[in-house]
């Protein structure tokens, strides 16, 4: 097998779009696939699948006073106990983790927002701290790496600054090789592939109206991401969530072609293709050489709903490493957690030290 990338054609049903309004509006919880022994994350979900939307806005805000309430009765600590024996952090079970890299490349997935950078009120000022951007240079230096975010590639490259990385921005649907070339492959300049070319005008005339229709909702902030569009809700009052979500949803009848998630207190607008985080980790993979390649560890760390989409790739291949960033017990398809930034920095540079150490090993 050869590490050096050829980019190669996209799978077929990548710009398969899905029939007019088969997604319905708010999808909550998106469709995932059964983790295993998932009995306390059910329990954790079950308010979330029999809720209604604005109760979804609720359940991703982290000051919610149910969540509150609940803590202060000590369920909280209960349910967060039985989740880490489920999801243990990747840190405490750090040789677990590079124990199933043996013999195999280790390729690197990092989502940005919430995973590199902390989570902030105001989205352009989500800025990644240096010590942080040293730490995933490092990373790079021994392993391919990707940012996948649902930011626009333009906008979390200047973020990140990292010209040695593969992005893969818009919530995959804008992926592109490192600009300098990199060691790690040969795949290296020009886009690579761009599923939802065809949507671009639709995305603009939506991201106008969007912006237009929530201008008298204050607070309320619209994110042109490229291909798809964010409406945030962190710094809207939660007596207008339900006039914002009103607005959308009717924004969004007009474009069928267009579905509606949810993220961290953000609205997600994306052209209904079948393609998100879990086939552009597939897309990559390929593109470095690694299609249907035993001889690979996928390593992803995100800590968004988008996310999920990759960690249900990596259990499906039954190949690879799903680390969940969150302080909360949350329904997910990863094997592993990690709390915060800090900690997500302190695993890179866990596995870069690893790595170092074990290239000087003698091998015998
Ligand atoms: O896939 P990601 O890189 O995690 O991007 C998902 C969205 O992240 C950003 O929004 C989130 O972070 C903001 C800054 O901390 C925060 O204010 C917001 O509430 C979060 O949802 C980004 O602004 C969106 O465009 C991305 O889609």
């Amino acid at each position: 097998m050869t590490k050096q990338g050829v980019v190669v054609p996209p799978p077929a049903e990548a710009a398969v779009a899905v029939p007019p309004n088969s997604a319905p509006l708010f999808p909550y919880p998106p469709p995932r696939a059964a983790a295993p022994g998932a009995a306390v994350r059910k329990k954790c979900l079950r308010m979330g699948a029999a809720a209604g939307w604005v109760e979804s806005m609720r359940a991703s805000s982290p000051t919610h006073a149910r969540a509150a309430a609940a803590l202060a009765a000590g369920a909280d600590e209960d349910r967060r106990a039985a989740w880490m024996v489920e999801h243990p952090s990747a840190l405490s079970k750090f040789d677990q983790v590079v124990a199933a890299s043996k013999g195999k490349q280790i390729v690197v997935f990092l989502d940005y927002d919430g995973t590199l950078s902390p989570i902030v009120d105001d989205p352009d000022a989500a800025y990644m701290s240096d010590t942080m951007r040293r730490a995933v240079r490092s990373v790079a230096k021994h392993f391919p790496t990707a940012i996948v975010s649902g930011r626009c590639r333009d906008k979390v490259f200047e973020f990140v600054k990292l010209a040695e990385l593969y992005y893969a921005g818009s919530h995959g649907m804008d992926i592109k090789g490192p600009a300098k070339g990199s060691r790690h492959t040969r795949a290296a300049k020009g886009v690579l592939f761009q599923p939802a070319s065809q949507f671009l005008p639709m995305i603009e005339q939506v991201h106008e109206s969007l912006v237009e229709k929530t201008k008298s909702i204050p607070g309320a902030k619209v994110e042109n991401n490229k291909f798809c569009v964010s409406v945030h809700f962190r710094c809207v009052d939660e007596k207008s969530w339900s006039a914002l979500a009103d607005t959308v949803k009717s924004v969004l009848k007009e474009y069928p072609k267009l579905k509606l998630t949810q993220g961290r207190m953000v609205f997600e607008v994306q052209p209904t293709i079948k393609w998100d985080k879990g086939k552009a980790l597939e897309f990559l993979l390929e593109s470095l050489g690694f299609a249907d390649c035993a001889d690979v560890l996928p390593v992803y760390i995100g800590d968004d709903r988008t996310d999920e989409d990759a960690f249900q790739v990596l259990r499906r291949r039954g190949q690879g490493v799903g680390i969940l960033v969150s302080k909360h017990p949350k329904e997910t398809s990863a094997s592993y957690s990690l709390q915060e930034p800090a900690e997500v920095m302190e695993f890179l540079l866990r596995l870069v030290e690893w790595e170092r150490l074990s290239k000087a090993r003698p091998k015998w």
